[in-house]
């Protein structure tokens, strides 16, 4: 299988190392405008108009920007395109231009499961009634530095758990674009960016990427959690994103689905 790769970030990088020797070839990888000029191989390229038409795959290891600005190209040439940005989609309007690209190219925008697991039950539990549904993302305080937690909270002196924001997940994927993806796969699991309820907490006494779900409905209840470790390279994005990345490339290839 051909794919292009958005991004060479720390999500990227564990990507391209997990398929090496995998019957996967990554054709081109998809860099900032300005960045295209070296010469690589695969060759780096500013614009979806640059991957060969045969890539069966764009995947975006990019981050909300990344999907804004390459998404719908590439949905509307046919291609398809795999997610690990998916709070993207709590802004309205680029969910519509997304798919109505995906519609007109006959193509299809998946979606990783990132950093969470568990939203198999979300999804099936919604098939009856889902009556609520809570997520709460935990992280030391260096995982929210460069995030909008650093306008309520000094994190470099926080001594105890401190919770910086409380809202829907709508709000919580657009205002933390680099932490609240697992908000909004909560959300597109179950009930909604404006029913599913989010607490985000910068916690001196953990040292992985905590996220719990609770969720209750006509299923029963339900408690998912999770304690992730950060990759190296940047320790605010869990290694389950970057494998669940993996694993949904691969996926592809098998001729039986789970
Ligand atoms: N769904 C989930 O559970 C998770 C999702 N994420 C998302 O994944 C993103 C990437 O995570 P990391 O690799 O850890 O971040 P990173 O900061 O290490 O890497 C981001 C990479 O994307 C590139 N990039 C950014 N905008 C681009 C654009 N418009 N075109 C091409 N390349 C672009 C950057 O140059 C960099 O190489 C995060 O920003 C976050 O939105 C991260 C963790 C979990
Ligand atoms: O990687 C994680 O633990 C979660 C994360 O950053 C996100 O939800 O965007």
């Amino acid at each position: 299988m051909k794919i292009a790769i958005i991004g060479h970030g720390a999500i990227a990088r564990f990507v391209r190392g997990a398929l090496a020797g995998c019957d996967v070839t990554e054709v081109a990888e998809i860099v900032r405008p300005g960045k295209e000029n070296v010469t690589r191989d695969p060759p780096l390229v500013s614009s979806i108009a640059d991957v060969s038409t045969d890539c069966a795959l764009i995947v975006d290891c990019g981050g909300h920007g990344a999907l804004r600005a390459h998404g719908a190209q590439a949905l509307r040439r046919g291609m398809n395109v795999l997610t690990v940005s998916l709070g993207a989609l709590a802004d309205r309007d680029l969910m519509a231009l997304l798919r109505n690209a995906a519609d007109s190219g006959g193509a299809r925008l998946q979606i990783a499961s990132g950093a969470i697991g568990g939203l198999d039950a979300l999804r099936a539990a919604r098939a009856g009634r889902l009556d609520t549904v809570t997520y709460i993302g935990r992280k030391p305080p260096a995982g929210w530095i460069g995030s909008p937690a650093e306008k309520v909270l000094d994190l470099h002196n926080i001594r105890e758990p401190s919770v910086h924001f409380e809202g829907t997940a709508r709000e919580a994927a657009l205002t933390y674009p680099k932490n609240a993806n697992v908000a909004a796969a909560v959300a597109l699991a179950g009930r909604g960016f404006d029913a599913t309820t989010v607490q985000l907490i910068a916690d001196p006494t953990v040292a992985q990427n905590l996220h719990e779900v609770r969720a209750a409905g006509a299923f029963g209840s339900l408690t998912f959690t999770i304690s992730g470790h950060g990759l190296p390279a940047n320790p605010k994005s869990s290694a389950l994103a970057a494998m669940s990345i993996v694993n949904a490339i691969l996926e592809r290839q098998s001729p039986i689905g789970f």
